[in-house]
C-alpha cells in the first residue's frame, strides 16, 4: 500500500507542530496518536512539536494523504530561514552595481590603480574624504555605482572561488605597458576566465617614455584576448595610476560591461553575502566587511556567518559612517558577531539569534562528519566511473611544465585526446614549478594538476593533499598521455569493492511536484548520506540503483542522518516506492 491510493484524504500539515495539533488535525484522540508515534519510534507528550516528517508518518498509517502546508507569506522585510538556493521572482530583481576585482603581474601597478580610483571620489568631494580600507569601497561615476574588492591580485581572488564564494562581475587586468605581458598576467587571465568573468583591460603606466600599449594588446592575442581595436569584444583603456589619466575612461568601460552584463538582485528579501576580510579590533570585538549579495542587510539583523552567529549590533560603509541597510553590492563592516568568520564565508539573514546558534551548531557538526568522509574530487583513478555516470562532461587540467615549448605541445596533444563524452579542457598551461595557486585554482574549478619535468612547491603538495586534488608528474610525454587516455576509457580504473554504509526503511511517499517522489523513512542502521550511492530493495530484489539526490530532515537539507533518526529521501531517477522499501546505501572502495 502506498500513500498516493486515490480514496485517501488529504491533510496539510504544517511543517512543524504539537501531538495536540495533529490530533485535531486528523480528528484523532491525542492518546492515538502518541500510541502511533511510539510505534515508529518518537516518544512525544502531547505538547510536543513534531516536525512534519514525523507527523506525515502517523497522518499515512491513519489513511491520510499529508500535504506540507505553505508557509504564510512572510511580512515584507521579516528575516526568515530560508534555503539560499530559492530563487527570486525575476520581476523582483533589480540592477545592481558591478563588483570588480584587479588582476595583474606584480608591480604592474595594481595597488596603484585601487589608489587612483578611490581618488576619484575624494575629488568628487565626498564628506569627510577620508575612505578606510574595509577590503572594498564604492566609487560613483555618471550616477552609476561600481564596487571594487580592495584586494588585488588573483590569489585572493581564486581563494574565495575555491570556498564557493564568486563575488566577482568583472575583472579588470592591468598589464604595464612598459613591461607587457608577463608569467602572472597569463595565469590572472586564466583564473578570471576559469570563473567565466568577463575582463577588461587596463593597460598602465602610459605616463612612462618606454611605454608600448601596442605591444601589450598584440601580445594579449597569444592568449586569447583580442581587444575591440584589434577586431576582438575586450574593452581596453590605456591609464595612468600614476597621473590619474583615462582613470574616468576606465570607470565608463566598467559601467558599459556591467550594463551588458545585466547584473541584477532582488533588494527586498533577507540580506546574505559573502566575507570579504575579517579581524578581531581590540576595542569592539569581532568585525567584518560582508559584500551583500542579495537582499538587503538591516542593523538588528540576526545572522550566520560561516560558523559563527551574531545579530549585527552597527554597520559601517566604505567612509567609516554609520549606515543602517546595506542593499546588493554594497560592502560594510559589520560589528556584533561572537566570533571572527573567515574570509569567502558566507552570512545569511535568520529569524533570531537562537536559529543562527543552532545553524551553527549543525553547521560545526556537519563539517566534523564530512572531514571524516575522503573529498569527493576529481582524480584519475575514478574518472571513468564519473564519465559513465554523467557527471563528468568536461576534464578540467592545470598544466605545468619546464619550457614554454612544451607546455604548448601537450597541451595540444591533450586536447586531442578529447572524445566526444569527455572534453579536455586546459584552462591553464604555464612554465614553472606547480605552485599553491595552481592548486587553489584546481580547487575552484574542480580540475587536476599535470607537472612535466618540473617539481611541486611543498606548500603546494600538502594543500593539495588537505583539499584532496590530484596532482601526477611525469618526465615521458607519451606516459602523460597513455595514462590520461586509459582513464578517459577506464582502463586506468581500479578494482573497488562495495562497503554498505547503512539501511533506511520507507515508511511512507510522498509526492513532491519538484522531485517527483520523497520517501519518508526511518534509519535503521548506519548512517545515509547525500550523494552516496544507493538501492532500492522490495524484499529480496533489487529494484533500482541510483544517487541519494536528497536528504532532508525536517525541512533542511542535510548532509547525513544516523540510525534512529527520520528522514526525506530523494533517490535519482526514481519514483515508484512503496512501503517497506529499504534503501541501503553504499560507496566502492577500491582494493589495493
Ligand atoms: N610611472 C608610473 N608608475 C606607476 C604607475 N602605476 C604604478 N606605478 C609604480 O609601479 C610600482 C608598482 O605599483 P603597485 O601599485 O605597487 O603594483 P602592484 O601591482 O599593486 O604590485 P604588488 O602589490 O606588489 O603586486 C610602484 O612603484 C608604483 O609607483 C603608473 O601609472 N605610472
Amino acid at each position: 500500500m502506498t500513500a498516493k491510493s486515490s480514496s485517501r484524504t488529504t491533510v496539510r500539515i504544517p511543517d512543524a507542530l504539537t501531538v495536540k495539533e495533529l490530533a485535531d488535525l486528523l480528528r484523532v484522540s491525542p492518546v492515538e496518536v502518541i500510541k502511533r508515534l511510539m510505534t515508529n519510534g518518537v516518544m512525544a507528550g502531547q505538547n510536543q512539536t513534531i516536525d512534519y516528517d514525523t507527523a506525515a508518518l502517523v497522518a499515512v498509517e491513519l489513511g491520510f494523504e499529508p500535504e506540507l502546508e505553505a508557509a504564510a507569506e512572510p511580512e515584507p522585510g521579516t528575516p526568515l530561514i530560508e534555503p539560499e538556493e530559492e530563487p527570486d521572482d525575476p520581476a523582483s530583481l533589480k540592477p545592481r552595481p558591478p563588483v570588480v576585482t584587479i588582476l595583474g603581474h606584480v608591480d604592474h601597478g595594481k595597488t596603484s590603480l585601487l589608489d587612483a580610483i578611490r581618488k576619484t571620489r575624494v575629488a568628487a568631494g565626498e564628506a569627510g574624504g577620508i575612505t578606510q580600507h574595509i577590503g572594498a569601497y564604492q566609487v560613483e561615476r555618471d550616477g552609476q555605482l561600481i564596487t571594487f574588492i580592495d584586494t588585488p591580485g588573483h590569489a585572493a581572488f581564486t581563494a574565495m572561488r575555491a570556498r564557493g564564494a564568486q563575488v566577482t562581475d568583472i575583472a579588470v587586468l592591468v598589464v604595464a605597458a612598459d613591461d607587457g605581458v608577463m608569467p602572472q598576467t597569463v595565469e590572472a587571465i586564466n583564473h578570471a576566465k576559469a570563473a567565466g568573468v568577463p575582463i577588461i583591460v587596463a593597460i598602465n603606466k602610459i605616463d612612462l617614455p618606454a611605454a608600448n600599449p601596442d605591444r601589450v594588446k598584440q601580445q594579449l592575442t597569444e592568449y586569447g584576448i583580442v581587444v575591440e581595436e584589434y577586431g576582438g569584444d575586450t574593452v581596453c583603456v590605456p591609464v595612468s595610476a600614476a597621473t590619474g589619466q583615462g582613470i574616468g575612461d576606465l570607470l565608463e568601460a566598467i559601467n558599459l560591461v556591467a550594463e551588458i552584463s545585466e547584473l541584477k538582485a532582488n533588494p527586498n528579501r533577507p540580506g546574505s553575502g559573502v566575507v570579504i576580510e575579517a579581524e578581531l579590533d581590540p576595542h569592539r570585538g569581532p568585525i567584518a566587511t560582508v559584500l551583500v549579495q542579495r537582499g538587503t542587510l538591516r542593523q538588528g539583523d540576526a545572522v550566520v556567518v560561516g560558523e559563527t552567529s551574531g545579530k549585527v549590533r552597527a554597520m559601517l560603509d566604505d567612509t567609516g559612517k554609520r549606515v543602517k541597510e546595506a542593499g546588493p553590492s554594497t560592502p560594510v563592516v559589520i560589528l556584533g558577531l561572537e566570533d571572527v568568520p573567515e574570509a569567502g564565508d558566507r552570512l545569511r539573514v535568520v529569524a533570531d539569534e537562537k536559529v543562527a546558534r543552532q545553524i551553527v551548531e549543525e553547521r560545526k557538526r556537519q563539517r566534523e562528519a564530512q572531514e571524516q568522509t575522503q573529498h569527493a574530487r576529481v582524480n584519475l583513478d575514478t574518472l571513468f566511473n564519473e564519465i559513465s555516470a554523467g557527471k563528468l562532461k568536461e576534464l578540467i587540467i592545470i598544466l605545468k611544465t619546464d619550457v614554454r615549448g612544451t607546455a604548448e605541445a601537450i597541451k595540444g596533444a591533450l586536447e586531442r585526446l578529447s572524445t566526444p563524452e569527455v572534453k579536455i579542457r586546459i584552462i591553464h598551461a604555464a612554465t614553472g614549478p606547480v605552485t599553491d595557486n595552481d592548486v587553489m585554482l584546481a580547487e575552484a574549478s574542480n580540475g587536476i594538476i599535470i607537472g612535466f619535468n618540473t617539481r611541486v612547491e611543498p606548500g603546494a603538495k600538502k594543500r593539495a593533499e588537505a583539499v584532496g586534488v590530484e596532482i601526477r608528474t611525469y618526465n615521458i610525454i607519451y606516459q602523460l598521455l597513455e595514462d590520461i587516455e586509459k582513464a578517459l576509457q577506464g582502463m586506468l580504473e581500479p578494482v573497488y569493492k562495495t562497503v554498505v554504509d547503512g539501511h533506511a526503511e520507507v515508511r511512507a511517499v510522498f509526492k513532491s511536484s519538484r522531485v517527483g517522489q520523497i520517501a519518508g523513512c526511518y534509519v535503521t542502521d548506519g548512517v545515509v548520506r547525500r550523494g552516496s550511492l544507493a538501492r532500492v530493495l522490495r524484499g529480496k530484489e533489487e529494484v533500482w540503483k541510483g544517487r541519494c539526490e536528497g536528504l532532508k530532515r525536517f525541512q533542511d537539507d542535510v548532509r547525513e542522518v544516523q540510525a534512529g533518526y527520520e528522514c526525506g529521501i530523494v533517490i535519482s531517477g526514481f519514483d515508484k516506492f512503496q512501503v517497506g522499501d529499504v534503501i541501503e546505501f553504499y560507496h566502492e572502495e577500491r582494493v589495493s
